[in-house]
């Protein structure tokens, strides 16, 4: 990030990054983020790792429109959110967010393809730090950082 992470999104002195495992995630069909069932959701592929990093893409379709024309802000979120839980995943334990900053420095047209990175920053009890950008046609467009909580297998056993 060229802007610093929040006080509550950069990690303590201490917090360790450890290796992340491979592989990524599979897709839930259901999930906005990378159903292929999700009416509408963003499709990502979690592809695997460059590095320490979780490189993916998806293309902004008219379902995504904020403004005319333009993305919404919160699918730009919800892309990020997606690329982050992946690296979170491969940490190797349960994971949710628990909070996501964003900063939205260009406009993304309809039918761009935004390209997402995204990696840890640290780890520390529960806590994971995780960092992420998007950018479009090689420019800084969408950015975030995040503090994922690890939580038990409960958390998502199936509601009524
Ligand atoms: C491949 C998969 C990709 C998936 C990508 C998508 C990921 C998602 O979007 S997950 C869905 C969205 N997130 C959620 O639904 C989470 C809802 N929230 C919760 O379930 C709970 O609030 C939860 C689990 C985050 C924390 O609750 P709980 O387990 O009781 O922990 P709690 O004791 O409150 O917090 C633990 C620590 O985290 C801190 N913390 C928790 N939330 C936050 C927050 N929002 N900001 C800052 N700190 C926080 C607490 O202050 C506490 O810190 P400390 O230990 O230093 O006192």
């Amino acid at each position: 990030m060229t802007t610093p992470a929040s006080a509550k999104t950069t990690p303590p002195t201490g917090a360790v990054v450890p290796a992340l495992k491979e592989p990524p995630p599979t897709e839930y069909d259901g999930c906005f983020g990378c159903g292929d069932q999700a009416s509408d959701g963003i499709r990502l592929k979690h592809t695997g790792l460059d590095g320490k990093v979780a490189e993916t893409a998806f293309t902004v379709v008219e379902a995504h429109q904020g403004a005319p024309g333009l993305a919404h802000g919160g699918i730009l979120a919800a892309a990020l959110d997606e690329a982050l839980g992946s690296v979170a995943w491969m940490l190797g334990k349960r994971y949710v967010t628990g909070r996501l900053e964003t900063d939205f420095l260009t406009p993304v047209p309809v039918g761009s393809t935004v390209q997402l990175r995204a990696w840890c920053t640290g780890v520390d009890g529960r806590k994971a730090y995780l960092e992420g950008e998007g950018h479009v046609d090689g420019k800084l467009a969408v950015r975030a950082a995040a503090l994922f909580i690890e939580v038990p297998e409960e958390h998502f056993e199936e509601r009524p």
